[in-house]
């Protein structure tokens, strides 16, 4: 791969992607940004505004206004572009405006000879993430979506309100679709070293309420939806976490969306899973040790995202 080491080039500068940019800047994880927006005139003013905060970020940071040319030699392309859910709809719902928009999008990244790592954050993000890897043609580690890292650090946060211990005293994942399908993986979990399925094998009762904490988690994205438009925070600083741990060659597990390649007993499609992520992206697809249930779950998650792939492949055959 040729490129700037610490280059980021992010498509779609809208609530998700300003966040993201913001995270980037005060936490000194990149050396250069470049944004693109179809909404040139915003994006050059939200330039101008994080060049204003450089002088008290963490390290120097050179943030331009771009085009797909800069992509070329970009560590990274993060892709935020795209439609976001009004209230009452589901990720899976914007699916095809979004795969329109992708097309194209990831056919101009291309042209310009990137070879770095992909990022999606749009929605449905498995979909978009299995469509990014068939569009572009690069192998299967460097296309990379963000998955559950943002409901997993969503039932971290309300495990740690529940339990009185610090987030990252949780070791927790929900694994599967980012969307309604997804599942908490409570067999591998434990709070400040004690495992919580033998805590809820010691009370019962506890059961109940951590299926209320994983409802609340799932149902997290509507409910601030329903209230203020869109998410923000949490995903700008869940995507800030990867590009930390893909730039620095962290080797660190988060639970990414990738290409399974037989693990979990399936192929073929892009979802949530712990995934070590160092600089060639995704390195290795970690199989958690899931219980009956949790694996009757996980493949009903995969069976929703299944319905996609016919349409993904069809676009990119269109490509030719
Ligand atoms: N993966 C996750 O955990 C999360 C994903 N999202 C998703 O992120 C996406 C973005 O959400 P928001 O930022 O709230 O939406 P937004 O509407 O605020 O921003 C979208 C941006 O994309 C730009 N855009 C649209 N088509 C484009 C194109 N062809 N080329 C370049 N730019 C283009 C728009 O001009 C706009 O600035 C949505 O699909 C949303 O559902 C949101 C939160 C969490
Ligand atoms: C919108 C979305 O996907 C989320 O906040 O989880």
């Amino acid at each position: 791969m040729k490129y700037v080491p610490n280059k980021i080039v992010l498509v779609g500068t809208g609530a998700v992607g300003m966040a993201y940019a913001y995270a980037l800047v005060n936490q000194g994880i990149c050396e250069e940004l470049v944004l693109i927006d179809l909404n040139e005139a915003k994006s050059r003013a939200d330039v101008l505004d994080l060049n204003h905060g450089e002088a008290w970020a963490p390290s120097p940071v050179q943030v331009s206004f771009g085009s797909y040319a800069d992509c070329q030699d970009a560590a990274m392309v993060v892709i935020c572009a795209g439609a976001a859910q009004k209230p009452g709809e589901t990720r899976l719902d914007i699916a095809d405006i979004n795969l329109r928009i992708f097309r194209e999008i990831v056919q101009r990244v291309q042209a310009s000879g990137f070879d770095g790592i992909y990022l999606v954050a749009t929605n449905p993000v498995d979909v978009l993430t299995y469509a990014t890897w068939r569009f572009s043609g690069l192998p299967a580690e460097q296309v990379i979506g963000s998955g559950t890292t943002l409901d997993t650090a969503r039932l971290r946060y309300h495990l740690g309100e529940f339990f009185e211990v610090s987030t990252s005293n949780v070791h927790a994942l929900i694994i599967g679709e980012h969307g309604d399908s997804e599942l908490p993986a409570w067999s591998a979990a434990s709070v400040a070293g004690r495992s919580i399925s033998r805590r809820i094998a010691a009370d019962p009762g506890l059961r109940d309420q951590l299926d209320a904490i994983f409802q609340r988690t799932r149902d997290a994205a509507y409910q601030i939806i329903d209230a203020k438009g869109s998410t923000s925070y949490g995903i700008g600083m869940s995507l800030a976490r990867i590009t930390r741990a893909i730039l620095k060659n962290e080797k660190s597990t988060l639970p990414v969306s990738t290409l399974l390649r037989g693990e979990y007993g399936h192929e073929d499609v892009c979802i949530g899973v712990p995934t070590i992520l160092s600089r060639g992206g995704a390195r290795h697809v970690v199989e958690l040790d899931l219980d009956e249930t949790e694996q009757a779950a996980f493949d009903a998650s995969v069976a929703t995202l299944r319905g996609f792939r016919e349409r993904v492949d069809a676009l990119a055959t269109s490509l030719g």
